[in-house]
This record gives C-alpha cells, structure tokens and sequence, in this order.
C-alpha cells in the first residue's frame, strides 16, 4: 500500500464517528455523518470511489437509501451520469421492482422504478457501508432484473468479519471498498 494511499485511509477513518450500541447493543455503528460534515474528507471519499470509472461510458450510479443518496449524488454528478434511487418499500411513486432482505441487525424490503434502467446500461452500485451484504445483494439482484451490467459496487466502509465482499463477490461483482474495519 503506498503512503498516500494509506493517508486517505487515515483521513477518512479519522472523520467517521464511531457509537456503540446503536441501534442495538453489541452494534458499533460507523456514523459517516462526520464524514459528510468534513469538507476535506467528503471530497476525498468521492474523488477515491469514482476514480476507477471515469471515461468507460457508466450510464448510472444507482444509490441505496439513505447514505447511498448522498455519495451516488456527489458520484453522477463528477462522472456526469444519471442517478437511480434504490429505495426502502413504499416511497417510489412509479412501476417498481421490489425485494426482501437482511442486514446486520434486521430484515426489510427495497425497491427500484422498472424503468430506472435500460437492459445493457452500465451502473455503478453505491452505499456508504457493506455489512453482511444482505442489502447490496438486494439491489444487485433488482438491477440486474432490469437488465443492467452492474460494473462495481462501492463502499467507503467494509466490515470484513460479516463477509458481505465475498457474498457479493459470489454474485460475480466488483466490490471496492475505501476503509476496513476489522473486527467488527
Ligand atoms: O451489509 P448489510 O448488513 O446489509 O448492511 C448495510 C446497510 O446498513 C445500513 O443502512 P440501514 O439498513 O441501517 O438503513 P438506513 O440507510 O436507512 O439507515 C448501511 O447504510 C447499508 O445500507
Ligand atoms: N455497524 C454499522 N454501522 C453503520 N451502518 C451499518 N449497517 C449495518 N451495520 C452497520
């Protein structure tokens, strides 16, 4: 790893606030709000998730709710694509796609508009954190019913030890990550 490589990393663990015991106990939630606040470490973390894919013709980042949304934003505006909601059950006014799915500390369901994206499009996937996998999975699987060539998906954080990089590694994904936390 090279020393400037290893200072973004070090930037960006720095700027995330780290609470025990929400939303339940035994749960340390990364809070990246922080992060967002920090003007520095925001720009960082976009510059660092987009980098690999500027100029090979992505059509669309398509963001998880609620964090998601905020990276994706910052993402298709830098790479000048479009933007696809991918949102928890109930709040899209449109034709949707929709599924169920686990996460660390619960189960829901999301869904997508039907026309979000066109068969062969290319995306990119983006949330702020991969945890077990359950949700990005999910929107793997509703992207790719749409017909979309998913290119990566993208997380400023991975929790390693919940497996979620492999689960969707399993599912043929690029998974790239910024930061780790090990132990969790
Ligand atoms: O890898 P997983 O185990 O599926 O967990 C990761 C998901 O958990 C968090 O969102 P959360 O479900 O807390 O929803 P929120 O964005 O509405 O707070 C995070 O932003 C990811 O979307
Ligand atoms: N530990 C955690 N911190 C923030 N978001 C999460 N989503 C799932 N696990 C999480």
């Amino acid at each position: 790893m090279s020393s400037l490589k290893s200072t973004v990393e070090e930037e960006l663990i720095a700027a995330i606030r780290n609470i025990p015991d929400y939303p339940k106990p035994g749960i340390v939630f990364r809070d990246i709000t922080t992060l967002l606040g920090n003007p520095r470490a925001f720009r960082r973390a976009v510059d660092e998730l987009v980098h690999p894919y500027a100029g090979i013709g992505v059509a669309k980042v398509a963001g998880i709710e609620a964090r998601g949304f905020i990276l994706g934003g910052a993402m298709a505006h830098q790479l000048s694509t479009g933007f696809v909601p991918i949102r928890k059950k109930g709040k899209l006014p449109h034709e949707t796609v929709r599924i169920a799915y686990s996460l660390e500390y619960g189960v829901d369901e999301m869904e997508m508009h039907k026309d979000a994206v066109k068969p062969g499009e290319k995306v990119i996937l983006v949330d702020d954190l991969i945890a077990t996998g359950g949700t990005a999975e999910a929107a793997v699987k509703l992207l790719r019913q749409m017909g979309a060539d998913i290119v990566a998906a993208c997380f400023v954080i991975d929790l390693p030890g919940l497996g979620g990089r492999r689960k969707l590694e399993a599912l043929g994904v690029e998974v790239r990550t910024l930061i780790s936390f090990e132990g969790d």
